[in-house]
């Protein structure tokens, strides 16, 4: 039976440990990183239009509908495949933008897998992976929808079984952008390759990210919520920010976390997911 209305998760991810191992000719630097995804994210809806028009209503504050990720996945498949369907896309919102919770780029691997879905069009995982790669470092990974290790700018993945503790998730209430972390002059990128196996003997309290010490510098906000978590559970940055993480033993031990935090902040609890829940959806 086909259907004409999906309505999909499109969760966030952590990178448990962050390693700038290099720096490419032009210009990305090359990462090992831990990859992991929550039970909490954003919610992307899609209705088939027949007319071939790629819709996105509302759009989000400050990004454009032709900017937007979900909008740019649909064009690109429509390109690519020459598909003549269309879509009206709503985006249901909760992770921060800039927030290194990979929202933009989960939203747009729901949006690569859930118009394969509506369009019919059954296209392979390595295919739409590769178109996801086009669109953003971190967009495999959420077509995959496995924890992994990745390696690259991110797309080399292999999967891996991660412990799935109950995180504490806190925003400062500013963005971090990617690139201008990336930019930064006192970013340390010699870390020494590691391996996968080693990475994992290691476990959680042996892993750190490369874009801590900058990001601290370079947003006190940053460094306070790094602090104020840091001194309640072991808590790191995610990806190159802002958001701040601390992993604990259980739900409880998360919204007692909670029930204390200064209202400059804002935050949620999730549990750590080896399986994406977009995954999980789209097989149910
Ligand atoms: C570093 C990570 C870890 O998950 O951080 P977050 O953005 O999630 O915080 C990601 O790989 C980010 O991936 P993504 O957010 O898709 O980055 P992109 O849009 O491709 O890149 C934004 C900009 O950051 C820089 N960039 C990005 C990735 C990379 N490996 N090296 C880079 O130097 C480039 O200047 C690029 O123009
Ligand atoms: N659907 C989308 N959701 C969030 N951000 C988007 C989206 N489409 C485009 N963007 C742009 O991508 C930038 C990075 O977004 P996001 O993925 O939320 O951050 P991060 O990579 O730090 O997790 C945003 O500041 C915004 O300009």
């Amino acid at each position: 039976m086909t259907t004409d209305t999906l309505t999909l998760p499109a969760p966030a991810k952590l990178n448990r440990l962050l390693r700038i191992t290099g720096q490419r000719p032009d210009g990305y630097h090359e990462l090992q990183t831990l990859f992991q995804f929550l039970d909490h994210g954003d919610e992307l809806s899609l209705t088939l239009r027949r007319d071939g028009e790629i819709r996105l209503v509302p759009s989000l504050p400050g990004v454009s509908a032709e900017q937007n990720l979900v909008v740019r996945a649909a064009r690109l498949l429509q390109s690519e495949t020459g598909c003549r369907s269309g879509v009206d896309m709503s985006l249901t919102k909760r992770l921060p933008m800039g927030g290194g919770l990979g929202g933009g780029s989960s939203n747009a691997a729901t949006a690569l897998l859930g118009l394969d879905r509506l369009w019919g069009l059954g296209l392979h995982e390595d295919r739409l992976a590769e178109l996801g790669l086009r669109l953003g470092a971190d967009v495999p990974v959420f077509v995959r929808g496995r924890s992994a290790w990745a390696e690259g700018i991110g797309e080399r993945l292999t999967p891996v079984a991660l412990d799935t503790p109950w995180f504490v998730v806190v925003h400062p209430g500013i963005p971090v952008p990617t690139a201008a972390v990336f930019g930064a002059a006192q970013l340390t990128r010699n870390t020494p390759p590691i391996t996968m196996a080693r990475a994992l003997q290691g476990g959680a309290s042996s892993w750190r990210n490369d874009c801590e010490p900058t990001v601290r510098l370079l947003y006190p906000e940053v460094a306070e919520v790094l602090d104020w978590l840091g001194a309640r559970a072991p808590a790191m940055l995610t990806g190159t920010g802002a958001c701040v993480f601390a992993w604990v033993d259980s739900e409880t031990e998360a919204k007692r976390i909670l029930t204390n935090l200064p209202c400059r902040f804002t935050a949620f609890k999730a549990r750590g997911l080896n399986l994406s829940p977009l995954h999980a959806a789209l097989d149910g």
